[in-house]
C-alpha cells in the first residue's frame, strides 16, 4: 500500500506493538535544555538509574541565558539556578552539554542540525513545542513533556499515539520579497491554531522544493503553532547537500548508504492523506499577525481587521480582546502601526540566512530613531560566520544591538524582554499576550520585514524603502 513519509518513518522506529496501546518508538536523537529538564533528571536520580543513551543525547543552553556578558555570573536567580543543574545533570549523568561560552552553544534547534545530528528519517524528540523544526530534514520530530523527556533519558523509547496526515501543498514560485516565514503565517492564518491538532503536516509542492533547509526550518519550526503535532518535509539534494560534511553526518560508504535510504522516504505516488490544503505561491505576499496568537495575522498590505466582520462569535470575541490587548483600532493599515522594538532571532528566524537577507536590508541605513533593534544569533557558530562575512558590523553601524547566542526576546526568561505596552516587530513564533515581557505586543514578522521596519519604524517591507 502506497505510504506517506510520516508513516514510513514512524513504521521503521516502532519496537513494540500490541492492541489497544500505543506504540512505542526507537527515538534516535534526544535533544535537552536547561527548562523541561530537571525534573525528569531528578526522577532517574531517584529511581537509580543511568541515561541509557547518553550519545543519543546532547545538551544546550538557550532558554535562561543572558545575551550579553555570558561569562558573568547569571542575575536572575531562578536562571541561575535552572543552568547550574542543567550543568549538574549533564556531568552526573555523563550528557555532552554546550555551555554558554562553547563554540558549539545556542537554541537547542538551531544547534542540532549545525552539527549535522539530525537527519533524515530519525525520530528526534526535545522536551520543547517547536522540535517539529527538525522535520524540515524529512525527520519525524516531536515536541515532549518533561516526563516523556524522563522515559527517553531511561529507556531511549518512547509509547506515540497514532497521528493523523496532512499535505500542505504550496503550488508555483513565490514572488520576490515573499520568504518561508509568510507561507507558514498564510497557513496557519488559514487552518487555525487548532487546524493542526492529531496531525503530522507535510509541506510540499514546488515551492516548498524551491526553499533552502534554512527556510524549510522556518516553516516546519512553526507547525506547531497550527496545533499540529510534528511538519515534515521531503529529503532532497537540497537537504543531503546541506547535511554532508557536517561534523556528526555519516561518510564515505555510510554516507551513500544513508542518502539511498533517505531517497526512499518521500511519500508514495498515490498515497493519501487524512486532509489537503493547497496553497498558490503566487497569491502570497508578506504577512504578519495583528493580534494575539499567531493564526491572527493578514498581509502586509492590509488593515487590522474589524472584529465584527467574523461570523463565527468565538473569533470574532477573540479579535476584539486581541485588539484591545494589541492597542490597535479596526481599519488601521498595517504599514502605519509603530514599533518601539525588533527583534531579529529565534529558532524560527536565527539563522545565517536571516541574519543575511535582512543584513542586506539594513546595510547602510539607520534604525529609526526611538526604535531599539536585538539581533541575536541562534547559536555561537551562526554569530561567528556571521561576523566573518562582516554582517555583525552591518547591523552595528545602523545602530543595532547584536548580542550573543540564545532565546532571547522569543519569550520572557530571560533579561531581554518588552516593557509593558511596548510594541515589537519580532521574527520569532509566539506573539501570545505577554510572551515577550509582562504588557508586551508582539507582530511576528520575517527577518525582512523585520529589517524594513527596523529602518521605518512602523511595519514594512523592502519595497517600501
Ligand atoms: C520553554 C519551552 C518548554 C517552550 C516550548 O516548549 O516551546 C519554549 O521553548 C517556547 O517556545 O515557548
Ligand atoms: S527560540 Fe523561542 S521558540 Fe525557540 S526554543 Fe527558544 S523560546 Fe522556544
Amino acid at each position: 500500500m502506497a505510504r506517506t513519509m510520516a508513516e514510513k518513518v514512524w513504521e521503521e522506529h516502532v519496537v513494540r506493538r500490541a492492541d489497544g496501546e500505543p506504540d512505542l518508538l526507537y527515538i534516535d536523537l534526544h535533544l535537552v535544555h536547561e527548562v523541561t529538564s530537571p525534573q525528569a533528571f531528578e526522577g532517574l536520580r531517584l529511581a537509580g538509574r543511568p541515561v541509557r543513551r547518553p550519545d543519543l543525547t546532547i545538551a544546550t543552553e538557550d532558554h535562561n541565558v543572558p545575551t550579553e556578558n555570558i561569562l558573568g555570573p547569571i542575575a536572575d536567580k531562578v536562571s541561575r539556578t535552572q543552568i547550574d543543574t542543567l550543568r549538574k545533570n549533564a556531568s552526573d549523568f555523563g550528557v555532552r552539554l554546550f555551555p554558554m561560552g562553547d563554540l558549539d552553544q545556542g537554541i537547542v534547534h538551531v544547534v542540532g542540525p549545525q552539527l549535522g545530528l539530525t537527519q533524515p528519517g530519525m525520530t528526534v524528540v526535545c522536551g520543547d513545542s517547536h522540535t517539529s523544526t527538525h522535520g524540515a530534514f524529512g525527520a519525524l520530530a516531536f515536541g515532549i513533556g518533561t516526563s516523556q523527556v524522563e522515559h527517553v533519558l531511561a529507556t531511549q523509547t518512547l509509547p506515540m499515539a497514532p497521528f493523523k496526515t496532512m499535505a500542505v501543498t504550496v503550488e508555483g514560485s513565490l514572488p520576490p520579497g515573499v520568504t518561508a516565514k509568510d507561507i507558514i503565517l498564510t497557513v496557519i492564518a488559514e487552518i487555525g491554531t487548532g487546524g493542526g491538532q492529531g496531525y503530522v503536516i507535510e509541506y510540499r509542492g514546488q515551492a516548498i522544493r524551491e526553499l533552502s533547509m534554512e527556510a524549510r526550518m522556518t516553516i516546519c519550526n512553526m507547525s506547531i503553532e497550527a496545533g499540529a503535532r510534528a511538519g515534515m518535509i521531503a529529503p532532497d539534494e537540497t537537504t543531503f547537500d546541506y547535511v554532508q560534511g557536517r561534523p556528526h553526518a555519516p561518510q564515505g560508504a555510510d554516507w551513500d548508504a544513508a542518502v539511498e535510504h533517505w531517497r526512499s522516504l518521500r511519500t508514495d505516488d498515490g498515497a493519501s492523506f487524512d486532509r489537503e490544503v493547497v496553497l498558490d505561491a503566487a497569491k502570497l505576499s508578506p504577512f504578519v499577525t495583528w493580534g494575539t496568537n499567531p493564526g491572527q495575522g493578514a498581509p502586509l498590505d492590509g488593515a487590522v481587521p474589524d472584529p465584527e466582520g467574523y461570523e463565527d462569535p468565538a473569533e470574532r470575541a477573540a479579535a476584539e480582546k486581541a485588539l484591545d490587548y494589541m492597542d490597535l483600532a479596526a481599519g488601521t493599515p498595517l504599514r502605519d502601526v509603530r514599533v518601539d522594538t525588533v527583534f531579529l532571532g529565534s529558532c524560527t528566524n536565527g539563522r545565517i540566512e536571516d541574519l543575511r537577507a535582512a543584513a542586506e536590508i539594513i546595510k547602510g541605513r539607520r534604525v529609526a530613531d526611538g526604535v531599539r533593534m536585538l539581533v541575536v544569533p541562534g547559536s555561537m557558530r551562526v554569530k561567528e560566520q556571521a561576523n566573518a562575512e562582516g554582517l555583525g558590523e552591518v547591523f552595528t553601524a545602523a545602530g543595532a544591538e547584536w548580542r550573543e547566542a540564545g532565546c532571547s526576546m522569543c519569550l520572557g526568561m530571560n533579561p531581554d524582554q518588552l516593557k509593558p505596552g511596548e510594541r515589537s516587530a519580532s521574527t520569532s513564533n509566539r506573539n501570545f499576550e505577554g510572551r515577550q515581557g509582562k504588557g508586551g505586543r508582539t507582530h511576528l514578522v520575517s527577518p525582512l520585514v523585520a529589517a524594513a521596519t527596523a529602518v521605518r519604524g512602523t511595519l514594512s517591507s523592502p519595497a517600501d524603502l
